[in-house]
């Protein structure tokens, strides 16, 4: 089978320095193009220079219309609105996207749902195995102690990250809400400050951790009075989700058009 070439966008990102690596290391996968910022100092660089792994002959570029008969897949990690157009990109030219970015309203989510119609996409919060495992491991946590116990998501991350709290940790928070039969726009709570009050039992409350260079912590705390149980993944290489974004390519080009995730990707939910 021919290797499935990849475009990675936002390429002197924290994320997109490593899914450049990723593309060069992963088998079945190559790197097609790379895309930079229109205008960045960098346009014209060697991507596999870029990040230390030698002459890849792949130019960063600012446009993806001149790449384009250089790749399969789109593999994007950057900002909302930046995801959003190259998304218009790919259901113009007919390309498969994966879509890492987070940070989404619910109406640029609905945007993708749409796009999803044409083209296939992955829009996934994150791409660890494992906090793709931990998402299962809440349905079950939340089935048996969900309706009894207070429910607490603390996530960290390094001081550069834009979007509170995490892809990840509303996204656990919506695998919760979903098992308890609740919609999270309803039960959720945002820090706490002064006179809370005693705790409403109905609440999934998010506290976040911005500091230093924390890859991604997510825990979820089922308390009760006499016991609770905490279910904890932590990141420790941003190689992790690279990994899985080269997986979920390789995957999708299979795929009719539609809107999957990475849970789908790893074969823990039906497509
Ligand atoms: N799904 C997952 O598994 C994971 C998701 N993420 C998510 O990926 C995203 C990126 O994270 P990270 O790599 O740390 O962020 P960085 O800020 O390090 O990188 C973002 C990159 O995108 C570029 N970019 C942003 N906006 C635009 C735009 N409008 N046009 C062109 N380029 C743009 C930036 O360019 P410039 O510097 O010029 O602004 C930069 O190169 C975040 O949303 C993060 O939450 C992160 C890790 C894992
Ligand atoms: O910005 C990051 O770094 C990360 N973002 C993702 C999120 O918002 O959930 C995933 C990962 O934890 C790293």
């Amino acid at each position: 089978m021919e290797a499935i070439r990849v475009a990675v966008t936002g390429a002197s990102g924290r994320m997109g320095r490593t899914l450049i690596e990723a593309a060069l290391a992963h088998p079945g996968v190559e790197l097609g193009a790379a895309l930079e910022r229109p205008g960045s100092t960098l346009i014209g660089c060697d991507a596999g220079e870029l990040v230390a792994r030698g002459h890849a002959a792949v130019k960063l570029t600012g446009d993806l219309a001149l790449v384009n008969d250089d790749f399969d897949v789109l593999v994007d990690f950057t900002s909302p609105k930046s995801s959003l157009g190259f998304l218009q990109y790919c259901v113009e030219n007919n390309k498969p996207m994966v879509i890492g970015t987070t940070g989404f309203t619910d109406e640029e989510k609905a945007e993708i749902a749409q796009a999803a119609q044409a083209i296939p996409v992955i829009l996934a919060p994150n791409m660890a195995v494992g906090v793709n495992l931990l998402f299962k491991l809440l349905e079950t946590a939340a089935e048996v102690m969900g309706s009894y116990t207070d429910i607490e998501i603390i996530e960290g991350h390094h001081r550069f990250k834009k979007d509170a709290p995490s892809g990840t940790a509303l996204k656990m928070g919506e695998v919760i809400a979903d098992k308890l039969g609740q919609d999270l726009n309803e039960c959720a709570i945002y820090g706490r400050e002064g006179i809370t009050g005693e705790r409403d039992r109905d609440t999934i409350a998010f506290s976040t951790i911005r500091a230093g260079d924390i890859v991604g912590e997510h825990t979820a705390l089922f308390a009760d009075i006499g016991e609770r149980l905490e279910i904890t993944h932590k990141a420790s290489s941003r190689m992790t989700f690279a990994n899985g974004a080269m997986r979920a390519s390789s995957w999708l080009m299979q795929r009719e058009p539609g809107l999957y995730d990475m849970q789908q990707v790893l074969g823990f939910k039906p497509v």
